[in-house]
C-alpha cells in the first residue's frame, strides 16, 4: 500500500494506471492487467420469465443492473479492457448437472423448479435455449471473451485461470447477477489464487431477500477484496486515452 492509503496494483511510472475510488481502500489498476467479468446474464438471472423469476426469486432490480453494466462495457471497451462474459448451466440432457449422487442436483433451484413443474423439463439453463442465452443488451463484441461454467464459481472445471494467465491479467473487476451465489463464488475462488477482485456493487443483483446483497457488500470489502461502484469506475477509467479500435 503507497503512503496515500491507495493499494497500488499498478504504480510504474509509464503504466497506463488509474485510481478507483473503492473500500476499503482506492486501488489502482492498469488496463493491461485487469479485466471485467460479467457473470451470468443470461434470461435465466435478469428477464422475467428466467430461471430465477419462475422459481419465485424477485428480480425486478435485474433491468437497472443491466443498464448500468452496459455503461460499464462502453467505458471498458473504449480503456481497452478485456470483458470475459461467462454463462452458467448444462447440456440439454442436464448430464453435466449431476444426478442425485451430486449437492447441485439437491440444491440447484432450476433442477428443483423442473422437477416440482415437469413442462419445464429442458428449458432452465440447458444450452441452447432462451434462458440460457446472455440478454439482449449484452451481447458479446468482438474481441470478447465468452466462458461457460457448470457451477456457482466461475474458476471451477472452466478455462478462466488458464486465459487469465496467458494474459496477464492480475485484477478482476466484478459485475452481474446474482452478487450471493455466482459472484461471490468466483470472486472468493479469485483472492484463493491471488486474484485482487473488485465488485462494482449497483452493477450486480441478489438472489434472495436485499440483506444477502448487504452480506456480499460487507464480505468482499471486509474479507475479499473491494467494492466500489460504476459511476467511480466509468469516472476513473472513463477518462484513460480511448484504445483503438
Ligand atoms: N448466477 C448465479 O449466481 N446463480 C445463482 C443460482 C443458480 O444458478 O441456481
Amino acid at each position: 500500500m503507497q503512503a496515500d492509503g491507495v493499494v497500488a496494483r499498478s504504480a510504474e511510472p509509464g503504466v497506463r494506471a488509474v485510481t478507483l475510488p473503492a473500500r476499503p481502500e482506492p486501488i489502482r489498476l492498469s488496463p493491461d492487467d485487469t479485466a471485467i467479468v460479467v457473470i451470468d446474464m443470461q434470461n435465466a438471472y435478469a428477464s422475467p420469465g428466467g430461471y430465477l423469476d419462475l422459481a419465485g426469486f424477485d428480480i425486478s432490480g435485474a433491468a437497472a443492473v443491466i443498464d448500468r453494466i452496459a455503461t460499464v462495457l462502453d467505458v471498458a471497451h473504449a480503456a481497452g479492457l478485456p470483458i470475459i462474459y461467462f454463462q452458467n448451466g448444462w447440456d440439454a440432457d442436464y448430464v453435466e448437472a449431476g444426478g442425485p449422487g451430486s449437492p447441485n442436483y439437491h440444491k440447484s433451484n432450476a433442477l428443483k423448479t423442473m422437477r416440482r413443474r415437469p413442462e419445464l423439463q429442458g428449458k432452465l439453463l440447458a444450452r441452447g435455449t432462451w434462458d440460457y442465452a446472455l440478454v439482449d443488451r449484452l451481447k458479446p463484441r468482438p474481441g470478447d471473451i465468452e466462458l461457460h461454467k457448470t457451477r456457482y464459481s466461475g474458476f471451477f472445471n472452466s478455462q478462466l485461470d488458464s486465459v487469465l494467465r496467458a494474459r496477464g491479467i492480475r485484477n478482476l473487476i466484478f459485475v452481474g447477477i446474482a452478487t450471493n451465489v455466482c459472484v461471490e463464488s468466483t470472486l472468493r475462488d479469485g483472492f484463493f489464487l491471488e486474484y485482487f477482485g473488485v465488485m462494482l456493487e449497483d452493477a450486480t443483483h441478489q438472489a434472495g431477500p436485499s440483506f444477502l446483497q448487504q452480506a456480499t457488500v460487507y464480505n468482499v470489502e471486509t474479507f475479499f477484496g473491494w467494492v466500489s461502484t460504476v459511476a467511480d469506475f466509468c469516472g476513473s477509467f472513463g477518462q484513460l486515452p480511448q484504445e483503438e479500435a
